[in-house]
């Protein structure tokens, strides 16, 4: 089966929200909300993936992020692997370059049901993080 690489970033304001995009209605898991990222192309890096990704999609400039782990996952059509990252620091302000459904959700305010199956751990990991960092 396929495997699909991709790099993910968490952007996580000061007062503890979380941007997050909403995939397009023609997109593979269409209508769920995401991490904004994507796959990591030929000669890249995991963070030089994320650092394109992030400003195609939410026009946001990183210089550095915290990786946090990387995650596994069996679709019924593919593998995933998603590298994930928490985003602190940024230049800009976010906003769904793309067009897609956007908005800055509290971090308990995640529901997993709403994200691909693959984003439950990270979610999981991300309610437990802020005893850790
Ligand atoms: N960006 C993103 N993709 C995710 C998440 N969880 C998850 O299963 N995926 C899956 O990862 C796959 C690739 O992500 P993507 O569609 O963002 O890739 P991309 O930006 O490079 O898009 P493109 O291939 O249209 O250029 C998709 O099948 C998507 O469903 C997530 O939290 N964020
Ligand atoms: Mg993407």
């Amino acid at each position: 089966m396929k495997n699909v690489e991709i790099a993910v970033g968490i952007i996580r304001s000061h007062d503890g929200k979380i941007f997050i995009t909403q995939r397009g209605e023609s997109s593979h898991l269409a209508g769920f909300w995401e991490f904004p990222g994507g796959k990591i192309e030929l000669n890249e890096t995991p963070f030089q993936a994320l650092q394109r990704e992030i400003a195609e999609e939410v026009d946001i400039h990183i210089h550095e992020a915290t990786f946090l782990k990387t995650i596994e996952h069996e679709y019924s059509d593919y593998f995933i692997t998603i590298h994930t990252y928490l985003i602190e620091e940024w230049d800009g302000e976010p906003f769904a370059a793309e067009g897609q459904p956007s908005r800055w959700i509290d971090e308990e305010d995640l529901n997993a049901d709403e994200f691909p199956d693959a984003n439950r751990s990270i979610i999981e990991m991300l309610k437990n993080l802020d005893n850790n960092i």
